[in-house]
């Protein structure tokens, strides 16, 4: 297992109480697994990323991930003023020769070998999907934590980014993790886990074909 997450406790404060987002949260995500979180606004999903991606320390429970994290954001978040190349290489050791010639090796395999040298205002919201994940491929993770990404796409430009998750999950041999409100795509995953209150099931997931 690339991800493991046992018995996750998290709590935020609220007034004079406090609010339960991960209520004893257990899930194992395996190298090439490709999971999806999905749950109502609130239920604890960004918490559960924000948990797997070591970015909160859970009150009880345990974290555990092999590797390094690499995340993909809901609006990819790139530097406006930086060519697809350079978002890459500021991840990386800033532009060795290696580190050029990975990026651009990871940009020609999410399909954007022409684009390179664009800054992100002249690329599609789908083409910043995919730099998002190309950049997010640098660090050589072995787990990916992914946010809502195709929140800001049509159908099927969504459904080209999370074809392209399926095909880095598989390539790479990471642990994706996707939060999704996006149910059309999920024939994709492996796997769905719902949050609901800050509670996991699995509830669904048999009813899923495995692609
Ligand atoms: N910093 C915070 N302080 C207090 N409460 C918080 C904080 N962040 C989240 N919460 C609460 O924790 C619970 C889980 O929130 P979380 O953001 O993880 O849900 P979510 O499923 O990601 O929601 P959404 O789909 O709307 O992004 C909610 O009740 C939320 O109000």
């Amino acid at each position: 297992m690339s991800l493991h997450l046992d018995e996750v406790l998290l709590t935020y404060p609220d007034g004079d109480r406090r609010v339960t987002a991960l209520d004893r949260v257990s899930l194992h995500v395996a190298p090439g697994e490709f999971v999806a979180v999905t749950g109502p606004s609130g239920s604890g999903k960004s918490s559960l990323l924000a948990v797997a991606g070591k970015l909160i320390a859970p009150e009880a429970g345990s974290v555990r991930v092999t590797g390094t994290v690499g995340f993909v954001f809901q609006q990819a978040n790139l530097l406006p003023a930086l060519t697809a190349l350079d978002q890459l290489l500021l991840v990386g050791h800033i532009g060795g020769r290696q580190d050029r010639a990975r990026a651009q090796r990871l940009l020609a395999e999410v399909g954007l070998t022409e684009q390179v040298n664009r800054r992100p205002h002249q690329l599609s919201g789908g083409q910043r999907q995919r730099v998002g994940v190309a950049r997010a491929l640098m660090g050589e993770p072995s787990v990916l934590l992914v946010d809502e990404p195709t929140s800001a796409l049509d159908h099927e430009r969504g459904r080209a980014v999370v074809e392209l998750l399926r095909r880095v999950t598989d390539t790479h041999q990471v642990a994706t993790l996707v939060v999704t409100h996006d149910l059309a795509h999920l024939d994709l995953v492996d796997r769905t886990v719902t949050m609901l209150d800050g509670r996991l099931s699995a509830a669904g997931s048999a009813a899923l074909p495995r692609r």
